[in-house]
């Protein structure tokens, strides 16, 4: 499969990082935002101020606010819009799209309303119409500015079609930027997707003061139950364990850069939720996994108290500190997945 053109769909920080990090390599993208005076600004500064700043565009780095000129004839399209906004966006550009196409999704988060991971809102948003496009994931441990400062980095693309993650992997793979592969669509997504539930309570447990042994407790456990519902929503076990699992939440739930356990903290300091998410700019796709996550959880019968109590705290008005000696109170059992 060879990959020309590429069309970037979302100007924020990863979209951002991931077009310069392919620009950088000689590949032309289209970067693509909804906001049209972002776009123009862009354009202006050949820089993403906003999002991304100090990063000049290479000169492969287009930019556009019509996304049928983005993605017309593109190879590669990345998806890289919130989550809650990813269905409309993939809606409108869907048509466009060329047969053949392969569809990467860079998106952390499970829809609310549908339960459904972004390869999930893809696939039910396309018709059987014979397009044969391809549709998987790019995940791991990758702060945006990061990798926008080239630091050495390591993820993981997977798609169904071994030949359509292959051709990701070596479209993204530079000499500080390693892509193994894989074939484990959801299981890499559900790794993504619910790590940031646990980073906000990682980051709950820092702002109460709690030490590294409550860090390193919570981060286990939480593994075991991204792992429960991974697998029973289909997954491997062993990506659980890999850069898209154990791998993004040691970053997520250590590493200061993360919103979500930005979140975190300032929940465990004592702010609401209003108050921490108007502190923020960026999005903190957690809290509204949280809530998929719930509803997923309960329908599919899979035990998961710390999300159980993550929810509690950001829905139901709980305090932090009872959240975390709940968590203690339960029944003793033996240590299982
Ligand atoms: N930043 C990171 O380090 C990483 C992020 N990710 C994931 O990438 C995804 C995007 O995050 P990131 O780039 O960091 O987010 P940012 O907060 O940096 O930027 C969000 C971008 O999405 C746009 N946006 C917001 N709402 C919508 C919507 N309803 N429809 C279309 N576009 C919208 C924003 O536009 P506007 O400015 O107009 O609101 C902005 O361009 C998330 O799922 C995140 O989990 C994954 C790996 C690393
Ligand atoms: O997913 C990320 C790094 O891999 C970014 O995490 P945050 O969204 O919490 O900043």
């Amino acid at each position: 499969m060879k990959i020309n053109r590429i069309a970037m769909i979302g100007a924020g920080s990863w979209g951002t990082a991931l077009a310069l990090l392919l620009t950088r390599q000689g590949y032309p993208v289209t970067l693509w935002d909804r906001d049209v005076d972002h776009i123009r600004q862009l354009a202006k500064d050949r820089e993403n101020k906003r999002y991304q700043a100090g990063h000049p565009f290479p000169e492969t780095l287009q930019v556009s606010d019509n996304l049928e000129a983005a993605v017309k004839g593109v190879e590669c399209v990345v998806m890289v819009v919130p989550s809650h906004g990813f269905r409309e966006v993939y809606r409108q550009l869907y048509p466009m799209l060329m047969p053949g196409a392969l569809l990467v999704s860079a998106t952390k988060g499970i829809e609310i309303e549908s339960g459904q991971t972004m390869t999930g809102i893809m696939r039910q948003e396309t018709p059987n119409d014979g397009k044969h496009l391809h549709f998987g994931v790019l995940s791991g441990p990758s702060f945006a500015a990061e990798v926008a400062d080239r630091q050495p980095t390591a993820v993981t693309v997977a798609f169904a079609d071994t030949d359509a993650a292959k051709a990701v992997q070596h479209l993204f793979s530079t000499d500080t930027f390693r892509v193994y592969s894989s074939d484990d669509v959801i299981g890499l997504e559900i790794s993504g997707a619910i790590k940031n539930v646990i980073a906000i309570a990682a980051g709950i447990c820092d702002g109460l003061h709690y030490g590294l042994n409550t860090r390193a407790a919570l981060m286990t456990r939480g593994l075991a139950e991204i792992t429960r519902l991974g697998v029973a929503m289909g997954g491997q076990p062993q990506t659980f364990a890999g850069l898209g699992g154990m791998g993004d939440l040691v970053l997520t739930c250590t590493g200061n850069l993360s919103r979500n356990r930005t979140v975190g903290l300032k929940l465990g300091s004592g702010l609401t939720l209003d108050q921490a998410l108007s502190e923020m700019k960026m999005v903190a796709e957690g809290v509204k996994t949280t809530k998929s996550c719930f509803q997923l959880a309960k329908t599919l019968g899979v035990e998961m108290p710390i999300l159980e109590q993550v929810y509690q705290v950001l829905y139901e008005d709980k305090q932090c500190a009872d959240a975390v000696r709940e968590l203690f109170q339960r029944d003793l059992k033996q240590e299982s997945l």
